[in-house]
């Protein structure tokens, strides 16, 4: 057994481990010992026959490694995997411990799948940080238990030392909750800056992305005149407003991420979330550098900035109902201490079937982002909500569904009461 899964053992029997079906995770854990609880939810559905795995990735000490390799893990999967053999979502986690979550796969195969599916996690335990679990049927037929690997052997260890399985409550919040923090979401230049100078080795771009980085974080000047952030989902009327205000108000239009990312932009959209983030995060601190050199000329006005970083960076990293994000008041909503703040920010929010109706009329082609938010009414909900979390500043809601100008005029109202304009 490797020392990962040696360092994981000794409160084995306090983690959770959680299995996603249909989006709906099924929690359960592990006991040495039986005390005639029900078999977990997640195992009832399962015949007689069938046999469960699995495969949990450890977090080694290079992230990046650890959050490329859980990628190519399901590709693997999905190709080597026989055709009938369901593959879920899966993770381990101690309940209220940070950055105590792993992730995983959890594989559902019959007798007919066993052996190729058997010989395929052999062959990952070898080679891969991996640690693999078996589920089967206890021998009286009425529990189940859950049987290690052992590496060396790559053969299921000593039936006895399994482990039975136990119903678990859900915890208060979604487990990858846990693990949000300087993974989806970066709350200093430093941490974004870390992981970007750890992926050089590995994608070339990286290193073009960090000449681009301004070297000085605090924002060069402080702005003499409002900088006004105007926030929302995809076709909210951002680009339509934030055009309208540029020439009402004289003002400078600053997209985000900054127009010197874009060639940069596709390749780090197909990373995992880490990286992805980790560019993002780093775009803001780039328009801030810009914030500074043009707010001491005219105000300022930044088409998506932190919000839109943290708001999807969140609803991505959990899955399911509002009710499973961070609670409100959550650290995770800070403003990072290091990156400027702006005067104003502003959420446009829209009716579902309005947005649907002017994305159609824009016709263009759609993010993968965004076409999970058509199709995901509740991802959609996930990132609205974590836009209104978000702290310092908090942003002031706007409803666009009024014409262009009605929604340029409320906006300009509230400017003025903000930033005496
Ligand atoms: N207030 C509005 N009423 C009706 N249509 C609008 C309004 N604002 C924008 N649009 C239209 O909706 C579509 C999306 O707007 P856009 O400004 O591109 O959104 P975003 O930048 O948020 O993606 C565009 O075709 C635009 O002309
Ligand atoms: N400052 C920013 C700007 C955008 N993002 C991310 C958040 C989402 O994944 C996408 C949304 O951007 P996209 O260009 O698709 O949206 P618009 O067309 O501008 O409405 O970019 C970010 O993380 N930080």
């Amino acid at each position: 057994m490797s020392k990962h899964a040696m360092s994981l053992l000794p409160r084995w029997c306090s983690r959770v481990f959680s299995v996603e079906l249909n989006g709906a995770p099924f929690y359960f854990a592990v006991k040495e010992k039986h005390l005639g609880e029900d078999v977990p939810r997640v195992f009832r559905e399962v015949q007689n026959r069938d046999k469960c795995y699995s495969v949990l990735v450890y977090c080694s000490r290079d992230r990046i490694k650890t959050a490329k390799f859980y990628g190519e893990l399901k590709d693997k999967l999905l190709r080597d995997l026989p055709p009938e053999c369901r593959l879920s979502p899966m993770s381990s986690f101690l309940p209220k411990v940070r950055d105590s979550l792993v992730k995983g796969y959890f594989l559902k195969g019959n007798s007919d799948t066993s052996s190729p599916i058997e010989r395929l996690l052999s062959d990952l335990i070898q080679h891969d940080p991996v640690l693999v679990c078996s589920y089967s049927p206890a021998e009286d037929g009425q529990q189940w238990t859950q049987h290690m690997w052992s590496e060396t052997a790559s053969q299921v260890m000593d039936v006895a030392k399994g482990y039975y399985v136990v119903p678990s409550e859900a915890p208060e919040y979604h487990p990858s909750t846990l693990n949000i923090i300087n993974s989806d979401v970066f709350y200093s230049f430093d941490e974004a800056y870390d992981v970007m100078k750890k992926c050089g080795d590995i994608i070339p771009e990286a290193k073009a992305v960090l000449e681009l980085l301004p070297s000085r974080v605090e924002a060069r000047n402080k702005p003499d005149f409002p900088v006004i952030v105007i926030e929302g989902l995809d076709a909210t009327g951002k680009t339509t407003l934030t055009e309208s205000l540029k020439d009402t108000l004289g003002a400078t239009l600053l997209p985000s991420p900054p127009e010197c990312l874009s060639p940069w932009r596709a390749r780090f959209d197909q990373e995992p979330p880490l990286i992805r983030r980790a560019f993002y995060a780093l775009g803001n601190y780039i328009s801030a550098d810009q914030i500074g050199l043009k707010g001491t000329k005219t105000p300022v006005i930044v088409d998506r900035f932190w919000h839109s970083t943290a708001a999807y960076a969140i609803a991505t990293a959990v899955s399911g109902p509002v009710c499973n994000l961070p609670g409100e008041g959550s650290e995770v909503y800070c403003w990072p201490s290091d990156l400027f703040q702006p005067s104003l920010v502003v959420l446009l929010t829209l009716d579902p079937e309005e947005r649907k109706r002017r994305l159609r009329n824009r016709g263009q082609g759609k993010t993968d982002e965004e076409e999970e938010l058509d199709h995901n009414q509740l991802f959609r909900l996930r990132v609205e909500e974590a836009y209104r979390r978000i702290s310092g500043p908090a942003c002031v809601t706007v409803d666009a569904s009024p014409s262009a100008d009605r929604v340029l005029q409320q906006v300009l109202l509230l400017i003025r009461g903000k930033c005496h304009l």
